[in-house]
């Protein structure tokens, strides 16, 4: 479709918006007025004097944060607002718990939810209530919602933004759904590839947020370096495309150039390539079907340079064949696997535990969980729960 041809301007809300995800989101939504307006923000609020400086540069009407002071935050804008000229700005500010949930049904075209962490489960149900398209880049409120999640979204209103797949809803596009036979997941092999779990035992935090090609939050961060992101993307992956999970491949490529594939019943593979970056993945979320010119520069195919692939280390890395596990359990078992990570991370980041305590913590915990019969959000809350509490059980033993 041409740029004539678009079908104009989208409204968005943008959720995380201090993040990585969701500064990049802004950069693209700034430097492309014609196609999209941001009309409300949300953060957690650990950088007020940040969230107001983006609800003054992107005139929000609603501002929301998880956690601060909001008549502080009302009296920043309201400062910065006055300093750039725009007195006359005065959105609706809220905060508590349910900020987020606020900004999600806000009514927006397009609604990113950029949180980081199953926190994001209640919002991203909000925008699918409220009819908005959900350019899905939290994916653990997928991976523990799972079928809550699915039973709300209408044909073609969930996009993901998760670089691979993206990269395999890009495959797809020409609708060829029944022949596929595999989907194949990149992953990094993040920044211990090819350690053995012995040399896992001393890594240190700074190590471990050293991702070899993405700057991203501390948690997928964290994750990409014990593989559980590519577990939790391959529980998202099962839930997104319907594929079930021994269709569901994983292949270590360190350059992240090929962003996931998709292989078809005649043998065929389509790969979606383009250099290590969000700035695509974000900008289709956004505009999905629709591409955004000049989004990412493209690879130099004048260049010399080798794709490298290898196998998975399940042995040293042994969080994807986990995921598969809780994956295929399905219920309960996803959001305890999630949530017992997310503390493991935190732990590990407060200097409580090893890097090496953090797969078979998890892997304990949901041993030893006993799923509702019933799935709906309070069980999912409570088995959440559950997981976080006995995880830091498990880590005080
Ligand atoms: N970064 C990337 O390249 C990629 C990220 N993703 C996924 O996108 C999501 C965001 O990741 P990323 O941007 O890296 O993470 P960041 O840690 O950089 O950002 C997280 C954002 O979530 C906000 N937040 C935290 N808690 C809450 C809350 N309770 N309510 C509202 N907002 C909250 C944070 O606000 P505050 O700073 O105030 O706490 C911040 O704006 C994750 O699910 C991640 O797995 C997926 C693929 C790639
Ligand atoms: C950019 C993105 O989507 C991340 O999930 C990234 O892919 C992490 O890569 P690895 O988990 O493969 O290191
Ligand atoms: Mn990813």
């Amino acid at each position: 479709m041409s740029d004539e041809q678009h079908r104009g301007q989208r409204t968005v809300a943008l959720l995380g918006s201090t993040g990585s995800i969701g500064t990049q989101a802004i950069d693209i939504i700034t430097a492309n007025p014609d196609r999209f307006r941001v009309i409300a923000i949300s953060a957690g609020g650990r950088d007020l004097d940040l969230v107001a400086r983006q609800a003054v540069q992107l005139q929000a009407e609603l501002v929301g944060v998880a956690a601060g002071d909001e008549r502080e935050l009302a009296a920043r804008i309201g400062e910065l607002a006055r300093e750039a000229g725009r007195s006359a700005y005065l959105p609706q500010v809220v905060s508590g718990p349910d900020a987020s949930v606020q900004v999600a049904q806000s009514g927006a075209d397009v609604v990113l939810n950029g949180i980081t962490g199953s926190i994001g489960l209640r919002p991203t149900l909000a925008a699918l209530q409220a009819g908005s398209t959900l350019a899905l880049a939290n994916k653990e409120s997928l991976i523990v919602g799972g079928p809550l999640v699915k039973e709300q979204v209408k044909p073609g209103q969930l996009v993901p933004v998760d670089s691979e797949h993206s990269a395999i809803a890009q495959c797809l596009m020409a609708g060829t759904r029944d022949e596929v036979r595999r989907l194949v997941v990149t992953a990094s092999g993040g920044p211990f590839r090819g350690w053995s779990a012995e040399q896992l035992r001393d890594v240190t935090p700074a190590q471990a947020l050293a991702h070899p090609n993405f700057a991203m939050g501390k948690v997928i961060t964290t994750n990409s370096a014990t593989l559980v992101n590519k577990g939790l993307e391959v529980i998202e992956a099962h839930l997104l495309f319907d594929v079930p999970f021994d269709q569901i491949e994983v292949v270590v490529h360190p350059q992240q150039y090929i962003h996931s594939m998709v292989e078809f019943v005649d043998g065929s593979t389509m790969a979606q390539c383009g250099p290590p970056s969000m700035l695509v993945p974000i900008s289709l979320g956004l505009d999905w079907p629709h591409r955004v010119p000049d989004a990412e520069a493209p690879i130099d195919w004048t260049q010399a340079r080798s794709w490298d692939f290898e196998p998975l280390d399940n042995e040293a890395f042994p969080a994807v064949a986990l995921a598969r596990q809780v994956g295929e359990a399905g219920r309960t078992f996803p959001a305890a696997y999630n949530a017992a990570n997310e503390e493991c991370v935190e732990a590990f980041h407060a200097g409580q535990i090893a890097f090496t305590d953090i797969v078979p913590t998890v892997q304990r915990v949901v041993d030893e969980h006993t799923p509702d019969a019933q799935l709906d959000l309070d069980t999912v809350l409570a088995a959440e729960d559950w997981a976080r509490a006995r995880a830091h059980e498990v880590l005080e033993d």
